[in-house]
């Protein structure tokens, strides 16, 4: 029988309580804890589709919209977007909400590539992915498009001849002052 799974049974919900032991210098929640939140439903989002241990092989940017106060709930939403051969794009959405008076807002968002692992630490496959609407359709091509893009982008930086008379002389389209 064919190895599957559906984005359904990959989605997992995560909420915690900020304290003031999460904040930084500022009084805001420390983006640092954000991020390492965002790692563990990645892990668990991922190792629940796959059905082994998962590590991050890689963060996509992610955008702080809105600062986190103490005291308001944080919820995270995870689901497998795509999957490659062993890897797995993970989206993640986190919104934060004040108890008392219920408004809510989007704080960040991201995709971070999981990679699964066997008991002997190797790469392994994973099931492959059932596509149950167009919205799961719409979001795997997004998760083609990033992996194509981040391809392109390796190839473009082999190529850059960052010593180049060209890449010297295009120095002064930007705000540097060139002091070799
Ligand atoms: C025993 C049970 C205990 C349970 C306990 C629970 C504890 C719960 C704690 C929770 C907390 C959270 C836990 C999080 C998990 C970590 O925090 S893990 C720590 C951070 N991450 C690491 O240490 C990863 C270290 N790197 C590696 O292992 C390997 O380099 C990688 C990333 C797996 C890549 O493998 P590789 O064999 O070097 O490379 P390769 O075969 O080319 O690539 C394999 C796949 O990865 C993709 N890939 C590789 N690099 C990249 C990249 N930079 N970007 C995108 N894709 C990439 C490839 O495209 C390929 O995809 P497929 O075509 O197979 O789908």
């Amino acid at each position: 029988m064919e190895y599957t799974n559906t984005v359904a049974a990959s989605k997992i919900t995560m909420s915690q309580l900020m304290l003031p032991s999460h904040s930084n210098f500022s009084g805001k929640i420390h983006g640092g804890y954000l991020l390492s939140l965002m790692d563990q439903i990645a892990f668990a989002c991922a190792s629940k589709y796959s059905g082994c241990y998962c590590v991050t092989a890689s963060v996509d940017t992610v955008n702080f919209l809105n600062p986190v106060e103490i005291g308001e709930l944080v919820t995270l939403k995870a689901s497998v977007n795509y999957v490659g051969q062993t890897s797995m794009i993970v989206g993640i959405r986190v919104t934060s909400q004040n108890i008392q008076t219920g408004k809510e807002k989007h704080t960040n968002s991201s995709y971070f590539t999981m990679v699964a692992k066997d008991d002997k630490g190797n790469n392994v496959a994973v099931p492959k992915l059932i596509l149950s609407n167009l919205q799961e359709v719409r979001r795997f091509y997004e998760g083609v498009e990033r992996v194509n893009q981040k391809k392109k982008l390796q190839d473009q930086e082999k190529i850059l001849d960052y010593s180049s008379p060209q890449a010297i002389e295009n120095l002064k389209n930007y705000n540097v002052i060139l002091a070799l």
